[in-house]
């Protein structure tokens, strides 16, 4: 059977990194210490086609030596930002090997918290996850996408669905005074170079001031207004994705108990779930 290769990738996903920042100016349980966590994905793509069709590995650089390095780079890297470390071993791939034509770099970051002030002490913070994604092709410069993931938020008013489409198969009521709770995701593609830890956090205060700021008359509102925000805190970023499955909480039914609810008790579902996603770019 005559075949062949279309696409090929290969590298090392979910290699987790943690780094103590230690100013070294005494001893260690004496000095302020940070500490940063990243799980990293890196792929490669080039010439590496005759390791699938001939067994011939001469080329490949190993998955287990992409793992080797990213724990190089993290030590010769300040890890400021995941960012910044991704531009580093995407220019570590390009540069050192002279078959690989594209790198791409996936990062989520765990954060810590000091824990009561603490010079090295900590604790796992909220849920939201800092992400990023760089990837470089040769010859051009890197692209980079800041993002975030598992950004649990809600209003408890402030928020109504109505006048949306009727037909036979509608149930849902409109209303104007809902609880709407999300588990936001969100990526934001770079224009042009940016201090990437600053503009991050420009970027998701303006988009949490504009989720607590307006009436939302939908998710689908929402996503919009909080990417126009999102875009005017940062002029680097040219777009932004924002997605918000839309976490149901069902007015819980007290008529049988003998009581009114008045927008109080709800049955909260996980699964199905609205889904509702959005790309919101800068106009030229
Ligand atoms: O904000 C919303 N958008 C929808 O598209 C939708 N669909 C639905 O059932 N509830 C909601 N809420």
């Amino acid at each position: 059977m005559a075949s062949h290769v279309t696409h090929n990738a290969y590298g090392k996903h979910g290699v987790r990194i943690s780094k103590v920042r230690r100013p070294r100016t005494a001893p260690p349980n004496k000095e302020r210490h940070e500490f940063v966590e990243v799980t990293a994905d890196v792929e490669l793509q080039g010439d590496f086609e005759a390791a699938f069709t001939q067994g011939d590995n001469r080329q490949v650089v190993a998955t287990d030596t992409c793992k080797n390095t990213l724990y190089v780079l993290a030590k010769d890297h300040p890890l400021d930002s995941i960012e910044s470390f991704g531009i580093a071993v995407c220019a570590h791939f390009l540069g050192r090997y002279d078959h690989v034509a594209q790198v791409e770099v996936r990062l989520v970051e765990q954060l810590w918290d000091r824990l009561g002030g603490s010079d090295h002490c900590f604790t796992a913070a909220q849920k939201m996850r800092p992400t990023a994604v760089v990837t470089q092709h040769r010859g051009a410069d890197p692209m980079v996408v800041g993002g975030l993931d598992r950004l649990t938020i809600a209003k408890t008013t402030e928020s109504g669905f109505e006048d949306f489409h009727r037909d036979e198969f509608r149930t849902l009521a409109d209303t104007s005074d809902r609880v709407l709770a999300t588990e936001m995701t969100a990526s934001w593609k770079y224009a042009a170079a940016a201090g990437f830890g600053s503009a991050r956090a420009a970027i998701v205060k303006a988009m949490l001031k504009r989720f607590t700021d307006h009436y939302s008359r939908s998710v689908q509102e929402t996503i919009n207004l909080m990417a126009e925000a999102a875009l005017d805190a940062c002029p680097a970023v040219a777009e932004i994705t924002i997605t918000m499955p839309n976490k149901h909480h069902i007015l819980a039914n007290m008529a049988p108990f003998d009581r009114e609810n008045e927008n109080e008790v709800f049955v909260v579902t996980d699964e199905p779930f609205g889904y509702i996603t959005a790309t919101i770019a800068r106009d030229k």
